[in-house]
């Protein structure tokens, strides 16, 4: 990375996550996309609150709004009404400029396909965020990416490029590098929708290690059993959080 570019990361001055805070905290929040056929309200004053450490599943309908409300709160996108607050910085009132850099040290984000770099190896991938956010001293990126690749069961798949790994071991891979900057929040959206069931299950395993050790995990899926391995269900329907139960627990509406 050149100094230049160091330098505008350093000019992003924004305050280190608070893990004592709630790690999602949502008021009002509403979005409406505008098209070509008009106006669409796709969240309709959704207020949320997910304590740190919690492990909650989001379920709902295809077309309900779960990816756009995850989207409101990893600031992929912005809401048209409402705050968005996450450990405690208002997501709402950052730029451009600072989301990028939030993001990078707060929200880990892991995708269905994985999205890993196909040139880089494991390891260079879990350290990619430490580059673009230089949390950490260069020197102890490589050692620290190799800690977290063995946390999740997949050191010695290291150098391997992505082509050379199964599903399960790239969103391994995906799973360390969302935690390369140690952020308190990971949003995973459809994290299992292309692994098989086995493979899936332990992906949700890990998880919720992940969340008894205090990373608070926020996962949309559409399956029902995986969902139920969370500490709480959030069922979104027509752009509204329509229950918000404990798992095993069941709503009154
Ligand atoms: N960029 C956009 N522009 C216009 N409409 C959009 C946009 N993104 C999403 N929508 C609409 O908003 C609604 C909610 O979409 P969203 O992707 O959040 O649903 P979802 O619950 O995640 O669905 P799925 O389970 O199929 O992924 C849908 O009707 C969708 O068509």
């Amino acid at each position: 990375m050149n100094g230049k570019w160091l330098a505008w990361l350093g000019a992003v001055d924004l305050p280190e996550p608070r893990r004592d805070l709630a790690a999602v905290a949502l008021s009002g929040v509403g979005k409406v996309y505008v098209t070509g056929a008009g106006e669409f309200e796709a969240l309709r004053g959704i207020d949320l609150t997910v304590e740190a450490g919690e492990f909650v599943a989001v379920v709902g309908k295809s077309g309900s709004g779960k990816s756009t409300l995850i989207n409101m709160i990893t600031g992929i996108d912005r809401p048209t009404a409402g705050s968005v607050w996450v450990a405690g910085t208002p997501v709402h009132g950052l730029t451009e400029n600072q989301i990028a850099v939030w993001r990078g040290r707060t929200v880990g984000v892991v995708f269905q396909f994985f999205q890993l770099l196909p040139t880089l190896t494991a390891l260079e991938n879990v350290m990619l965020p430490m580059d673009f956010c230089a949390v950490h001293d260069p020197a102890e990126r490589p050692e620290r990416a190799l800690r977290l690749l063995e946390l999740v069961g997949v050191a010695d798949q290291a150098d391997k490029l992505p082509a050379n790994l199964s599903g399960g071991q790239q969103q391994r891979v995906a799973i360390a590098r969302s935690l390369a900057n140690d952020p308190p929040l990971l949003v995973a959206d459809e994290p299992t929708g292309n692994l098989d069931n086995r493979t899936a299950s332990a992906v949700i395993d890990l998880f919720a290690e992940l969340a008894a050790g205090g990373k608070t995990i926020l996962m949309v899926t559409h399956d029902d059993d995986l969902a139920s391995r969370a500490s709480r269900i959030l069922t979104v329907a027509e752009g509204r959080i329509a229950c918000s139960a404990a798992t095993g627990e069941v709503c009154d509406g």
